[in-house]
């Protein structure tokens, strides 16, 4: 039986990561109601990806458990992780279209994999999730043939081909220009809305991203050591978040990187006796 409350599609509790012997989680703890629109954020090298690859079953936690739709992910059979990870959608920065393959064909390319739908049927499906995007009109072009925009919105109808439960965006405004980005911005969210889906965002974008999400978790040392609606983020006066969303150099996130003291890097001695 689980103890995942129905209205929470995402949960972690106490998950620990790392990578060989480098720590990344330390006991994260999280948990995310369907229907929303969230966000991490955290400093880079922070985990973020991380959380997004524990939650898909590419990795497996140290200790604590990743619960997704109730079930343990790391608990499925292959196959039931394989059917798990058909209902989440995943659209990364770098998630590139198969530039042999037009638009449409981008679209439909999952649907023809993982369904056995007739063709007249893939060709109204793929259609449907281009107009969603705006981009109905554009179905016959190819990928070399969009701006940078429009191939992040094909990227988008693509990755809502099989009409998942969750999408994950890792960057998805990176190397956006500013329309652009708040065109993918509201994109997510009107789609989130209307599909009935979930979204993760990780994402620097402070600014885009509070316009559009439900909750911000911001992760650190391994934890989620703060979170909130915009609105409460915005009025935040803990440190962590006042120097995210105000975007200060330097605070508990630091501006350097751990190093050595400066007087033993330049072969003096520090001061003192
Ligand atoms: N496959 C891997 N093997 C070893 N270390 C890794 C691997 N993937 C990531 N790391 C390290 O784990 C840490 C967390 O990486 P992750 O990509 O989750 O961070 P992030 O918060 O998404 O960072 P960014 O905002 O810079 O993308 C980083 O220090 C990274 O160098």
């Amino acid at each position: 039986m689980s103890t995942v409350a129905e209205s929470t599609l995402v949960k972690f509790d106490n998950v620990s990561f790392s990578y060989g012997n480098t720590p990344i989680l330390k006991g994260a703890n999280l948990a995310i109601p369907r229907g929303q629109v969230v966000a991490i954020m955290g400093g880079s090298g922070s985990g973020k990806t991380t959380l997004l690859r524990l939650i898909g079953g590419e990795i497996r936690p140290t200790a604590g458990t990743v619960h997704v739709a109730g079930e343990v992910v790391h608990e499925l059979s292959r196959n039931a992780l394989f059917t798990m990870r058909r209902k989440m959608g995943m659209l990364f920065q770098f998630g590139a279209l198969f530039t042999d393959l037009s638009v449409f064909d981008n679209v439909a390319f999952q649907m023809r994999e993982h369904s056995n739908l007739p063709e007249d049927m893939i060709r109204d499906l793929v259609l449907m999730k281009l107009h969603a995007v705006g981009l109905r009109g554009a179905h016959h072009l190819m990928p070399v043939e969009l701006s940078g925009g429009m191939a992040r919105r094909v990227a988008l109808a693509r990755s809502i081909a099989l009409d998942p439960m969750l999408m994950m965006f890792d960057e998805p405004f990176t190397g956006l220009d500013p329309i652009s980005l708040s065109v993918i911005g509201s994109l997510i969210r009107r789609l989130t809305d209307a599909l009935g889906m979930t979204s993760i965002l990780v994402t620097h974008d402070v600014q885009e991203s509070l316009q559009i999400v439900d909750h911000v978790y911001f992760l650190a040392d391994g934890k989620i050591v703060a979170h909130g609606t915009p609105d409460e983020v915005r009025q935040s006066d803990a440190p962590f978040v006042h120097q995210f969303i105000h975007g200060e150099v330097d605070g508990p996130v630091p501006f350097h990187y751990q190093a050595r003291a400066y007087a033993d890097d330049l072969g003096i001695q520090s001061g003192g006796n």
